[in-house]
């Protein structure tokens, strides 16, 4: 008989692309696989269009908001409703094991897998781990993370420090297929700016106003997230609302990075070797996490930081021109990185888990 899994995951892509790292593999081993998103997340779109083979079912969840909304009153209740949903998606897809990613709507999947008696896999991407997460721990059969430090918030006879799952295909880049898509010729570094995926404006305001600047010594490419494109593009700036099958070749022209400090983001660079300055999203709109990302990757030589609040176009500049100074130390300390776990080690990790 095949076996049988379930991914889970969402709310932003960074939920969601260890679940695509993962697909695949199981897929070549033959399992039957399904996911659980919501209504309406950036999971659906992903997954639908990756694989649109796999059964995906939208579910209700809530949201953690750090403000005051009406809907704080109401989320309980969607997340309740999400559970019974999640029961009977798991009812008729009858997984051997659920992996979810984490984010807010793997929460009700959580508490209908324990109801269902579902073997679970988590993995946490961030230093600390997210609320969702944390919800999910008690629910876990096991648990991974990207960052060894993590370990120190987790149970120590379920967790391992498995590293960050990456997809193979963005090892496959060409810098010749980049330079087509882009249209940008080799003639400068290119620097790349990614403002997480759904794209920062404190990131793009930056980026915008320094332009002038930036393009006398680089050429742009810039993922600026949904909705954010700029009418103003000139010469050697390339933007983008969100790349998916072009991510690689872009990568593989890429010399130098400005980031949020995402963990799946700054994990692909780290194993692109690909010198990095993070600017972390500031804690007044989120958790921190980021702020420990980009410190654990300053720490061990891997990038430069700075914060949203100190951001002028001056510090701007003037980090990117150190960051260009250090290219090649960087990229000496990023070839000596502990390795995560390939994707092989991880299924068959999975895979073992399965009842
Ligand atoms: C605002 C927010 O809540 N951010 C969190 C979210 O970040 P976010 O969703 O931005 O996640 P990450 O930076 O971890 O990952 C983004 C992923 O999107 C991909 N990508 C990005 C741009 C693009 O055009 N195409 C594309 O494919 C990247 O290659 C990467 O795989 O999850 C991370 C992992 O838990 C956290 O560390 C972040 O704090």
């Amino acid at each position: 008989m095949t076996k049988r899994i379930l991914f889970t995951g969402g709310g932003s892509a960074g939920h969601v692309s260890v679940n695509v790292a993962l697909i695949p593999r199981f897929k070549e081993e033959g399992w039957t696989i399904s996911y659980i998103g919501s209504h309406n997340g950036i999971e659906k779109d992903m997954i639908k269009k990756q694989f649109p083979n796999v059964p995906y079912h939208g579910i209700s969840s809530g949201k953690l908001r750090r403000y005051f909304s009406m809907k704080n009153f109401t989320d309980p209740l969607r997340v309740l409703t999400g559970v019974m949903q999640a029961f009977r998606v798991i009812k008729k897809e009858n997984p051997d094991v659920i992996f979810s990613k984490g984010g807010f709507v793997s929460v009700p999947v959580m508490f209908a897998a324990k109801m269902a008696k579902v073997p679970v896999a988590i993995h946490e991407s961030d230093v600390t781990p997210g609320l969702a997460n944390k919800l999910a721990v008690p629910f876990a059969t096991k648990i991974y993370t990207t960052f060894k430090e993590t370990l120190q918030h987790m149970p120590a006879d379920r967790s391992t420090c498995a590293g960050a799952i990456i997809r193979k295909d963005l090892f496959l880049g060409k810098r010749v297929k980049g330079e087509e898509l882009t249209g940008l010729q080799p003639s400068k570094p290119i620097l790349l700016i990614m403002g997480g995926s759904l794209g920062a404006n404190a990131v793009n305001k930056i980026v915008r106003d320094s332009l002038d600047e930036l393009l006398e010594n680089f050429s742009v490419i810039h993922l600026c997230g949904k909705g954010n494109l700029s009418p103003d593009a000139p010469e050697g700036y390339v933007q983008y609302e969100f790349v998916t099958d072009e991510l690689p070749h872009i990568l593989a022209m890429t010399d130098l990075v400005v980031s949020r400090a995402g963990s799946n983001s700054i994990f692909e660079f780290l194993a692109l070797k690909k010198p990095m300055l993070l600017i972390p999203l500031p804690r007044e709109s989120s958790r921190g996490d980021q702020i420990l990302n980009a410190k654990s990757f300053v720490q061990q030589g891997f990038a430069l930081t700075l914060d949203e609040k100190d951001l002028t176009q001056e510090s701007f500049v003037t980090t990117i021109r150190q960051l260009r100074d250090q290219h090649w130390t960087m990229v000496e300390k990023m070839e000596k990185a502990p390795p995560s776990y390939t994707i092989d080690q991880m299924v068959d990790e999975i895979s073992g888990l399965a009842k």
